[in-house]
């Protein structure tokens, strides 16, 4: 799939490179086979004018009498055979299949699945949509402007995937979009006729093309706004599409379903229901947006250090450590991994990347809550082995039963829910290793706009840092899952996010990081009820 994540398209450039390079081929073609044919009938209409104007003597001259017959027989059949010609040139359709067999054209989940990653975006970063739609973010002008087809097209989307309430605005968005456009196309049309025969506007309906008409965005409008529980509103919008075009069959047939009072009824609560979020989920929402910071007594107990972790190596160069929570422990080192050990992690991964599932390597599922692709690097190479050793140097722990580096690249509006690392059945998914002890997560490229790792808990949102490496204890002394380490992956609001993940487990630490005297979790109980996505 191309919405989650930007890995793929690069080769959508390169297929609408090929689309653009055929119809050029086509049109030249198209062009060339016109000239041809206005030629021959050119010629063909002279001779035919002169004959008409002869007098009825002219079929008693043998020349013009085999003129007549090879008019018919041979030139206008060559006018045949050039329309023939015209019409089956399929230089276009031939040549629009993809050069490359690897390629697989974005499907409709595809569109599916970037419309809700936009308005995702857009709800979460409290965007203004008007301000999207004309090419803005955060106040920086980066795209050109949306059509009202483009907003028709993402509205439709959010339909389909059931989020009524985004829709609508999307819709909404589109009719005002529209009439601009209808405005400008009149406006231009005016200006145009009026040059030519003296102003006479005709046929003002066309706006620009690709085309969507009022009535068709006014078709889905209304049920979205009845789904979304604005049922009045439905009602109107109905009715103003029946007004435009009293016969709309999806107008008359939502114009019952509307009325319908039971099912109304039935809807809404099940509507209501759906909008009900959750706590972690606007934990998650106010961490990612900034709205809630870290609370000020933690804050003022963190602390900023170069440390050797009393590993030689680092005497040369001591690590820059940076305390983000005391309690659970979360820190960030800065500068631990080089441009070209990211390189070629990158370059490594995007060979076999693959859409994301969640769970362990062999034991996992591809869900909403994680929009992102990943691959697994293993320890086999010069490169990957020095890599082992600095992150096992850095947490002080053994590197024994670690998982391989699970890389994973986020496109536009990617992101992963609130979740544990931890697993909350490790008897069953660790029996081996035990639980994910610790993250260690590398930050492998700098995020333009969005993407930090929320800790809704803890209120902590950090922010992805190129060549730094965040770390944190998932787990209690005790080797109690700890509920407060909650956390996710913000939204991606401008730019990719590339980070490269090393779980360590449980078993073989006891001795490098031992129990408490006394079990130490009954501090994150509370926060085991709130639960995650
Ligand atoms: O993308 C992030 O910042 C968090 C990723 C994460 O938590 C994970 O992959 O387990
Ligand atoms: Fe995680």
């Amino acid at each position: 799939d191309y919405y989650s994540s930007i890995s793929g398209l690069e080769t959508l450039l390169r297929v609408e490179n090929h689309y653009m390079w055929a119809i050029g081929k086509h049109l030249v073609e198209v062009e060339r086979l016109q000239t041809e044919l206005d030629r021959l009938i050119d010629e063909l209409d002279t001779e035919y004018e002169k004959r008409q104007q002869s007098s009825e003597f002219y079929y008693d001259y043998p020349v013009n009498a085999f003129k007549a017959i090879n008019r018919i027989a041979a030139d206008w059949q060559e006018v045949f055979k050039l329309t023939r010609q015209i019409e089956n040139l399929t230089i276009y359709n031939e040549s629009s299949h993809i050069p490359e067999d690897a390629v697989t054209l974005p499907t409709d989940e595809d569109l599916r699945g970037a419309a809700r990653g936009l308005s995702r975006l857009q709800q979460l970063y409290k965007l203004d949509i008007t301000n999207i739609t004309d090419g803005y973010l955060r106040d920086r002008k980066y795209s050109s402007e949306m059509s009202a087809f483009n907003c028709y097209v993402l509205g439709k989307s959010l339909y389909e995937s059931e989020e009524y309430l985004t829709a609508s605005e999307w819709l909404i968005e589109a009719l005002e979009k529209s009439e601009k456009e209808n405005e400008k196309s009149n406006n231009a049309k005016a200006f145009d006729d009026s040059n030519i025969n003296g102003g006479d506007i005709e046929n003002t309906t066309d706006g620009i093309f690709p085309y969507v008409s009022i009535a068709e965005i006014l078709e889905f409008l209304a049920p979205a706004l009845f789904y979304a529980g604005k049922h009045e509103l439905a009602l109107a919008v109905n009715s103003k599409l029946l007004s435009l075009e009293p016969d709309n069959s999806i107008g008359l047939s939502n114009r019952d379903l509307i009325t319908a009072e039971t099912k109304i009824k039935r809807r809404t609560s099940f509507i209501e229901a759906k909008y009900d979020k959750s706590e972690i989920q606007d934990l998650y929402e106010q961490t990612c947006s900034g709205e809630f910071e870290q609370r000020i007594a933690e804050k003022s107990q963190l602390h900023c250090h170069f440390t050797t972790k009393n590993v030689p190596y680092y005497l040369l160069g001591p690590l820059k450590m940076e305390e983000l929570n005391t309690d659970p422990f979360v820190a960030v080192y800065h500068d631990v991994i080089y441009d070209k050990e990211i390189k070629e992690i990158i370059a490594r991964s995007k060979s076999d990347i693959e859409r994301s599932t969640i769970g362990s390597e062999d034991n996992s599922d591809i869900n909403e809550v994680r929009i992102s692709k990943n691959s697994w690097l293993a320890y086999d190479s010069a490169l990957m082995a020095k890599i082992s050793q600095r992150v096992a140097d850095i947490t002080g722990l053994s590197m024994n039963m670690s998982e391989d580096m699970q890389v994973a690249n986020y496109g536009i509006g990617g992101y992963y829910g609130t979740h544990y690392d931890f697993s909350e059945n490790p008897e069953e998914d660790n029996p081996d290793d035990g639980n994910r002890i610790l993250t260690a997560m590398f930050y492998l490229n700098d995020v333009d706009l969005g993407g930090a790792t929320a800790f809704p808990h803890l209120r902590l949102a950090v922010p992805p840092i190129k060549h730094s490496l965040v770390v944190w204890y998932n787990l209690h002394r005790s080797l109690e899952p700890d509920f407060r380490t909650a956390h996710a992956g913000c939204p991606v609001l401008k730019g990719s996010k590339w980070i490269g993940n090393i779980w360590f487990h449980a078993v073989g630490q006891e001795l490098i990081r031992p129990c408490d005297l006394k079990p130490d979790h009954d501090i994150s109980k509370p926060h085991m009820a709130m639960g995650v996505d």
